[in-house]
């Protein structure tokens, strides 16, 4: 595992930063920081995280670390954006009046910088959120419909997460359709069940789990699912292991358990450290990049700026499958992991050159 630097400009620096502003309000609490990786390919969009932290170094590094991954994800899905991120720690029991001005407040500050940050909603920020913060700079995507917004994009991650399995299933399966096709979902919230129900409707055999049995019934219920244990759906023998849930599926226990011949799922930073991505390419397993397959909310959410369309967002999501296969290609012909390959694409075209 690569070492952490400590010195925040020091991990800034490791990261390719970039430029990092602060924002306090004693009279509000507000305490939030943007961080602004990269503007090459235009103005960075990213989310605002609303969560306590044990300390403004700890919130700094998520927004560095989160604003970078921002630019990745834009980059290769061919965005006119960059990457950033907000960051707003959270007060403890923070009263409902108050946390309107918040806001408000914050919303100045992501004006003040002029368009060059777009914030949109994160862990912890409602629509209701952005809808305040929409009063007060035009820099702020995922408002209510009603608002002249996008509203939810997870129909639209998971749109974009079944045209890279299509791409992964062709690739590696030699599959035109997924009729047939076995494939276990790992978590059923927003993006996992819609993906399901996407799925069903094109003939996959499903095999699904949750930790809340709720969503696991009506699957296996609606869609002729098969339930399994949560500590278990990993290792399943199928064809396409979706990982849906939490972060670093794909790590020292569950990677020799893996019975699949494709990981492609909506899961955010799958690969627990950068090594599994070369573990799975040596066992043969085809891996679908995380921040490629996943970017059809943050494609919905831009396209919000240039005047919302359902169709066009679902067509640029669509996309999807053309961005993979040149992933799956270049990686087999050059004999590298897909997740490195990915890297090197959006690097090549933002810094001129790999950086890995
Ligand atoms: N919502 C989006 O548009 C979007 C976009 C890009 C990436 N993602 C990523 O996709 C993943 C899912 O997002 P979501 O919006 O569906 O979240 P969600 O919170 O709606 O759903 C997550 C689901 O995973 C389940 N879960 C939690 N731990 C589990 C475990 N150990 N085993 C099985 N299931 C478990 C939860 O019960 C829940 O149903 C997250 O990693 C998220 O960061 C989401």
């Amino acid at each position: 595992m690569r070492r952490t630097p400590v010195d925040l400009f020091d991990y800034a620096n490791s990261l390719n930063f970039g430029e990092v502003h602060f924002k306090t309000d004693a009279a509000t609490g507000l305490q939030a920081i943007v961080a602004l990786h990269n503007l090459s390919q235009g103005p960075a969009i990213g989310g605002c995280r609303f969560i306590e932290y044990p300390s403004t170094a700890e919130a700094t590094r998520d927004a560095l670390r989160l604003a970078r991954g921002m630019t990745y994800k834009a980059a290769i899905s061919g965005l006119p954006h960059g990457g950033g991120k907000a960051v707003i720690m959270r007060p403890a029991n923070l009263p409902p009046e108050k946390r309107k001005r918040l806001f408000e407040v914050f919303g100045e500050f992501v004006d003040s910088l002029g368009g060059r940050y777009i914030t949109a909603k994160d862990s912890g920020t409602t629509v209701e959120d952005i809808n305040t913060i929409r009063r007060h700079t035009p820099h702020a995507l995922g408002a209510s419909p009603e608002q002249g917004g996008s509203g939810n994009p997870s129909p639209v991650t998971a749109f974009g997460v079944r045209r890279g399995i299509e791409a992964a299933a062709r690739f590696k399966l030699g599959r035109e359709s997924l009729e047939g096709v076995h494939i276990a979902i790992q978590g059923l919230g927003a993006v996992g069940s819609a993906l399901a129900y996407d799925l069903h409707q094109l003939g996959a055999r499903l095999s699904v789990a949750d930790i809340n049995p709720e969503t696991v019934t009506r699957c296996v219920r609606e869609l002729d699912a098969t339930a399994l244990d949560v500590d278990q759906i990993h290792a399943i023998d199928c064809d396409i292991y979706a990982p849906c849930a939490l972060g670093g599926a794909i790590n020292d226990t569950t990677l020799p358990q893996l019975r699949c011949q494709i990981v492609a799922g909506a899961a955010n930073n799958q690969l627990l450290e950068d090594r599994h991505g070369l573990e799975l390419h040596n066992r043969g397993i085809l891996y679908a990049p995380d921040y490629a397959i996943n970017a059809g909310g943050l494609i919905n959410v831009a396209l919000e700026y240039v005047g919302y369309d359902r169709e066009r967002a679902l067509a640029k999501t669509s996309e999807i499958y053309e961005t993979m296969l040149a992933i799956f290609d270049r990686a087999s012909s050059e004999n590298l992991p897909t997740d490195v390959v990915a890297d090197r694409i959006v690097e090549e075209k933002i810094f001129g050159q790999a950086l890995r």
